[in-house]
Parts: C-alpha cells; structure tokens; sequence
C-alpha cells in the first residue's frame, strides 16, 4: 500500500490517494470519523483556534462500504483560512518552520499561506490513511497505541500537567515541545530484514520523519543505551508456553532490523510549535536585510497532544509496510 497526500493548508482542499488497498475492507466510517476529531483543530484553549469540520469525502476506491482495491482517493475541505494573517510571511520567514527552506526548495513558487503544503494541517488525510491501515491491522490482531511522555521537560504528565504548562507557555507568547511513545503490539517475529531500505527501525522512521515538528525518533530505550551496561541492556529470553518472549523489552521489539515479536516500541520527540507571537528576527527576502518578525495568526501553542492520533497513523501505515500490505 502507497499513499500521496495532496494540498496546501490554505488552498480549497487537502486529502490523501492510497494504491494498493486490499479489496474487501469494510470501511467503518464511524472509526474513522472518531480518529479525525481525536486530532481535529479547535477543540481547546491548547489548541489552535481555527474551526475545522475535517470531514472526509472519499471520491474513489470505495463501494457498498468496502474497498475495491483500486486507487481510493479521500479529500478533506478547508474552510477556515484567513490567509491575511501570511500576507508578510512571503518576504519574512518564519524561524523554525519550511518558509525558507520552502521557499528555496521551490524556487518561491510554495504556497506560502497558512504553510501551504508543509502544515500541520496536512496530518488530517495522514490520520484517514492511518485510521484505513489500522482497520486493516485489526483484521492481523495487530494494535496501534500512543501516549504523550513528555511535556515541556515533565514525564509522563497527568491531563492537568499537560494543560497548565501549554496554558503557562501559550500565556508568556511561547510555545513547548514534548515527546510520544508508541506501541504497535501484534507483529509477529520474523518482519523486516538488516540491509538498507528493509530493516524495521527505517521503515518506521521514514514514516514518522514525513510528520512535521517529529525532530528524534529512538527505539527501546534509545538513547538510554548510551549510559547502559550489556547486563542492563539486554533482554533476556524465556519460554511462554511455547512462545519465545524476553523479560524485558529495552531494545523495542527489534533486533538486527528484525520484529523479535515482543511489542515494537519507539518514542518520537516533537518540536515546540515554531509559530510563536513574540518579535524574532529573520530577514526580508526581498531586500536582503535583517528585519524583526512579529507572527500573527491561530497557532497550536503545544503540537504534541495533538500529535498523538497522527503518530499512530504513521506507525500503523509502517506496520502494514512491514507486512507486505
Ligand atoms: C498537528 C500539527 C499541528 C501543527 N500546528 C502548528 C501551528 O499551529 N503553527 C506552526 O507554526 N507549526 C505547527 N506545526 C508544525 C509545523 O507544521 C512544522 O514545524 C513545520 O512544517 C516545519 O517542519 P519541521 O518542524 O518538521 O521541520 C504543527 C504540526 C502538526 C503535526
Ligand atoms: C489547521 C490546522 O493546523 C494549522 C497548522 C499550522 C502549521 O503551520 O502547521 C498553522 C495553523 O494554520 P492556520 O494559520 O491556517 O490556522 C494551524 O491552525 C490543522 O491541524 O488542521
């Protein structure tokens, strides 16, 4: 399975073609929809402020509710833009975001309003093809789950952490990253391969790095292995029943590129969102001088909580990769 996502954040719409779906799959709208509005805009005060119905209208590769296996093309309408508040971004780029990489990349031809194709906007058809790959997972007995870690330096935060630091970075003009672990459990051992282009950890990575604001992507432990001895690192091995399973599961489900059938395991670190309304510096394109940047607009002051439901949608479309789907 292949997918394209297609749009810009500001243009009349964005959405999602998927080739290679299996015939067959009953499309449960009412799960889709639920994936959706879990990422949806507009929800809270720690969110963005524009209103987004994030209706998917799917155009092709779906009849009598199942799919047909032939290219299914879904598209989401954008009808909350206020692209005035981008008017100044054409020559002033904003640090942190694809303005000036975008614009350099396509020779100033990027749709430069509301960050046209580089958006976070641009996660809503992420989220329809990854609700579509975990119906097809759950046919497999293979699940897709995701938890905030880490918020603005605190663990593991409860709900009420998690809003009183983006209310406290939002109400100093700021904004806070944070990090998401995600566990796909099901995958069978025996998935995936060392070599370059095959092996587990790339595939996922691939997947979850095409997330804009996703800056670190570490398996198991991760990083943690840096100050590990081997007696702590590794995972030992027993019998259930007649399954081999490890005790532990620092290495996050792979070893060699290889599922080793203990849940895939993985934390992806998020950026704190780049938008933020107080006065940086950056340069006027068009002058070729330095200039002071005040950003306006409806920005997410914290990306990661709504993150969650679009690295899951990454993760459960590398699974289905991995399986050959
Ligand atoms: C769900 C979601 C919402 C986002 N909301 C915003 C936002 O409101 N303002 C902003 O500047 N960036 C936002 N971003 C992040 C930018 O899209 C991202 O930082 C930018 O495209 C540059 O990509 P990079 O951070 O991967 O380099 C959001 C990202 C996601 C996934
Ligand atoms: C619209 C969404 O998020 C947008 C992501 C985003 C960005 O730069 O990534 C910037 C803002 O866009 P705008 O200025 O048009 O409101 C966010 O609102 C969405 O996630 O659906």
């Amino acid at each position: 399975m292949k997918h394209i996502i297609f749009g810009e954040s500001h243009g009349p719409a964005i959405g999602v073609v998927l080739e290679h779906v299996p015939s067959g799959i009953v499309v449960d709208m009412d799960f889709i929809r639920a994936e959706m509005a879990r990422r949806a805009p507009g929800k809270s005060p720690m969110s963005t402020a524009r209103q987004e119905a994030d209706e998917p209208h799917i155009l092709s590769g779906v009849f009598e509710g199942k799919t047909t296996g032939t290219p299914l093309c879904a598209v989401i309408e954008n009808t909350d833009t206020r692209s005035k508040d981008y008017a100044k971004l054409k020559d002033l780029p904003r640090p942190g975001h694809a303005d000036y990489s975008g614009h350099v990349r396509y020779e100033g031809c990027n749709d430069y309003r509301g960050g046209g194709h580089f958006s976070g906007r641009l996660t809503a058809p992420l989220v329809f093809a990854g609700a579509l790959a975990k119906l097809i997972l759950k046919e497999k007995g293979v699940t897709v789950s995701a938890v905030i870690s880490n918020v603005g330096g605190v663990a593991d935060p409860t709900p009420e952490q998690v809003e009183e630091i983006v209310l406290a970075a939002k109400k100093d003009l700021d904004s806070v990253g944070g990090a998401i672990r995600c566990t796909v459990d099901g995958l069978p051992a025996g998935l995936g391969a060392p070599d370059y282009g095959r092996n587990v950890e790339g595939i996922f990575s691939q997947q979850l790095y095409a997330v804009p604001a996703v800056k670190a992507v570490a398996f198991g432990a991760g990083f943690g292995f840096a100050v590990m001895r081997g007696s702590q690192a590794n995972d030992p091995f027993y019998m259930d029943g007649d399954a081999v399973r490890t005790r532990t599961n620092h290495t996050g489900g792979v070893n060699g590129g290889i599922t080793n059938g203990m849940p895939v395991v993985f934390e992806v670190a998020i950026r704190p969102t780049p938008s933020i309304a107080q006065e940086q510096d950056t340069v006027d394109l068009s002058t070729g001088r330095d200039a002071k940047l005040i950003i306006e607009g409806r920005h997410d002051p914290c990306i990661v909580h709504r993150a969650v439901p679009v690295i899951e949608a990454a993760a459960a479309l590398a699974a289905c990769e991995l399986l050959g789907i």
